[in-house]
């Protein structure tokens, strides 16, 4: 039995929040905040309700260009809350510790990337995480943990699954919405359609799998390089430049694996059609019509694919989308993205995870789907059946 925020006196109570606000940084500056705006419920209910809260929360991996402090996001935080929220540059230090405790009622402080100490970003199992630097230096500051980050729920560290065996732990409102939703996928009216695009080809190979060997779902819809690994696995010639898009992106290996699966499995579907550049413009190809002179990367799927899996999705009573259908970011290669996605709205039901496809769906203003998942990672490994190690933790 996970408790929630129901089961929780708040009042005066010292609680360590993690929430996942993991964005995309441009020069300091946060570039998108749907992360931050998906904690605000649960936030805003603890301070509510008398809480002081300390937030953790990691930014980036070690090494990359989005690394970074999380001072932005306790200012942006402090706009959508009606609470303050200040910030802190310390995680687990004797400033931090004296930072909570100074804590007034329903005030909040943001404290630093937890993924700038090195533990954190190393997998544990709970009790040795239990007796990291930063949970064993955080924990005597807090009266209970609340674990309100799904989209990080896939990985075991410290922040995540250290804390419930020192504290009592609860489930935030984000966590409860997308476990309610995602982990009831079995009981979700049929026909069940997935539609897997993006670029985790691998990923994408997995859960194509386990959902048809479990009978999760009906229908599969492949688009995006994953379609495109799918037409080169049935022989498809779609040219020098898909290929080497491929074979650069390191996913030659899963052409035979998308193969096998193809060759289990009829409820696959591969594209008709797909769009390249010429001339600077879009310009469909039928796979009928193939080989034919392209020189150019497949990066959207055609018309006639639109038209056909618009109409499969419609009809769906679940529909589950992961990844765009092309290179949605260019505006002549997103005609399949918003095709399929706006379908999608018109399905019984319709859930959409992972981080570009929320971002695909933000960018083209799709609006009307039943559960836009705050998780990639962690959405496709409930979608798979496997455990979340964050979820366990608090079990
Ligand atoms: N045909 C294609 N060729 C190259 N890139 C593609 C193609 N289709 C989709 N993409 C790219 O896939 C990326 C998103 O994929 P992915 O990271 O798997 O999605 P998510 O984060 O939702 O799981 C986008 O940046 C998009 O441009
Ligand atoms: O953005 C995240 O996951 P996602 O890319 O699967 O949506 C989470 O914050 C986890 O980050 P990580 O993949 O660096 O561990």
């Amino acid at each position: 039995m996970i408790r929630t925020l129901d089961d929780l006196d708040a009042e005066g109570v010292a609680v360590g929040v993690r929430i996942d606000i993991n964005s995309p940084v441009s020069g300091g500056e946060l570039a998108d905040d749907a992360r931050l705006r998906a904690h605000v419920d649960t936030l805003a209910e603890l301070l509510d309700r008398g809480a002081r809260v300390a937030i953790l929360a990691h930014q980036g991996r070690p090494g990359g260009d989005d690394f970074a402090r999380l001072a932005a996001h306790a200012d942006r935080l402090d706009e959508l809350l009606d609470h303050p929220v200040d910030y802190c540059d310390a995680t687990f230090s004797s400033a931090a510790r004296d930072r909570v405790a100074a804590l007034d009622v329903g005030e909040a402080v943001v404290l630093e990337n937890t993924r700038f100490y090195a533990e954190e970003y190393m997998e544990f199992d709970p009790e040795r995480a239990a007796n990291t630097h930063l949970v064993e230096g955080l924990a005597p500051a807090l009266d209970v943990y609340l674990n309100d980050a799904f989209a990080a729920a896939h990985r075991s560290q410290p922040s995540l699954v250290g804390f419930p065996t020192r504290l009592p732990s609860y489930a935030g409102r984000v966590m409860e919405r997308e476990l309610d939703v995602l982990g009831a996928i079995e009981e979700t009216p049929t026909p069940r359609v997935y539609v897997l695009g993006g670029a985790k080809v691998g990923d994408s190979i997995g859960v194509a799998r386990s959902v048809l060997e479990r009978d999760l779902a009906d229908t599969v819809l492949t688009a995006g390089v994953v379609g495109n690994v799918c037409l080169l696995a049935g022989g498809a010639e779609l040219g020098n430049a898909t290929a080497e898009f491929v074979y650069d992106a390191g996913y030659w290996d899963e052409i035979d694996r998308a193969g096998d699966l193809l060759d289990a499995h009829d409820e696959i579907t591969v594209p008709e059609d797909v769009a390249v550049e010429r001339d600077g413009a879009r310009h469909e190809v039928s796979v009928a019509d193939l080989p034919a002179e392209i020189d150019a990367p497949a990066k959207d799927v055609g018309s006639r694919t639109i038209a056909a899996y618009g109409e499969v999705i419609e009809n769906a009573g679940t529909v589950i989308l992961n990844g765009p259908a092309g290179v949605f970011e260019e505006e002549a290669f997103a005609e399949g993205t918003r095709g399929l996605y706006e379908a999608a709205t018109r399905a019984e039901q319709s859930i959409v995870g992972g981080g570009d496809t929320a971002a695909a769906v933000r960018r083209l203003g799709i609006e009307g789907f039943d559960h836009i998942s705050t998780g990639g990672g962690a959405a496709l490994t409930l979608l798979t059946g496997d455990a979340l190690p964050a979820v366990e933790a608090l079990r």
